[in-house]
């Protein structure tokens, strides 16, 4: 497999003396769905602000090798924008007409479940139906590449689990990559090929792990004997860096 994004040895910091990364680095291949799970503050989201060049004063070098579409942690949809015109606002971005970016938009928010709601507003959404949104926006831009920083973390536990499997089954048909920031271990499991964990500020990736699981899987896969072992190895990672 390609590789679409590599970080060699990167270090940054927003403040002297207070390094979040040092000597970064990890690769996605093409197609893969990488998760970065680790505890609040070590810089999970300074890697994407890295990544979409929002920072730009850092040492070491970044590579990507494909175009990539953020999806931030809220979904900032506009909320005088109907749904259609929110999921179109990215190809208006990149000079498409607003009525063709739209029909275009109505196409997608039909593949992707949301055909009854194209004409309704943010507010009258559920907040499932808001990230959805915002993943189709962030997937209209085209890239092949996404960067998704918690997109569910927000929801309650029952909303979670259907985004979840409905994000999974839009990664199988779409075949994007993906790079995806969670605080959650069995999120990270049951949609990644790889997770790569942080276990504290200034250190970067600690820990890389495949999961042994086929890219066809079902929710009842968490349940075998090797995922349950590598979540519980996991969380005893993060257990032990976490101060009450
Ligand atoms: N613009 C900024 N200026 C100064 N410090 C910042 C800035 N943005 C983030 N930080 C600090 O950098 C560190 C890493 O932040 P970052 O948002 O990358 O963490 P995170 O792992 O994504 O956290 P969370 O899981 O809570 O979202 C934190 O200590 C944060 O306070």
């Amino acid at each position: 497999m390609n590789e679409v994004l590599v970080f060699n040895r990167v270090s940054f910091s927003y403040e002297e003396d207070k390094l979040i990364l040092q000597d970064c680095s990890f690769t996605v291949k093409k197609g893969e769905f990488v998760s970065i799970i680790g505890p609040s503050g070590c810089g999970k989201s300074t890697i994407f602000r890295l990544l979409t060049g929002l920072e730009k004063q850092y040492r070491g070098a970044i590579q990507l090798m494909e175009k990539v579409g953020y999806m931030p942690q809220r979904d900032l949809l506009f909320p005088w924008r109907t749904v259609a015109e929110n999921a179109s606002l990215a190809l208006e971005c990149t000079g498409v007409k607003p009525k063709k970016a739209k029909e275009n938009a109505l196409r997608y928010l039909e593949l992707f479940g949301l055909a009854d709601y194209c004409n309704k507003y943010p507010k009258n959404l559920s907040g499932g139906m808001r990230q959805r949104v915002s993943f189709v926006r962030t997937f209209l831009t085209g890239a092949p590449v996404l960067l998704l920083d918690e997109p569910f973390s927000a929801l309650d536990a029952i909303t979670k689990i259907k985004m979840q499997e409905w994000l999974y089954t839009q990664c199988v048909n779409w075949k994007k990559t993906i790079l995806f920031i969670t605080h959650d271990v069995e999120e990270a499991l049951f949609l990644s090929d790889r997770i790569m964990v942080m276990t504290e500020r200034g250190t970067g990736i600690a820990h890389e792990f495949i999961v042994p699981l086929p890219r066809q899987r079902m929710r009842e896969d968490l349940q075998r004997t090797e995922v349950l072992r590598l979540k519980y190895e996991i969380l005893q990672m993060l257990y032990q860096r976490v101060a009450l």
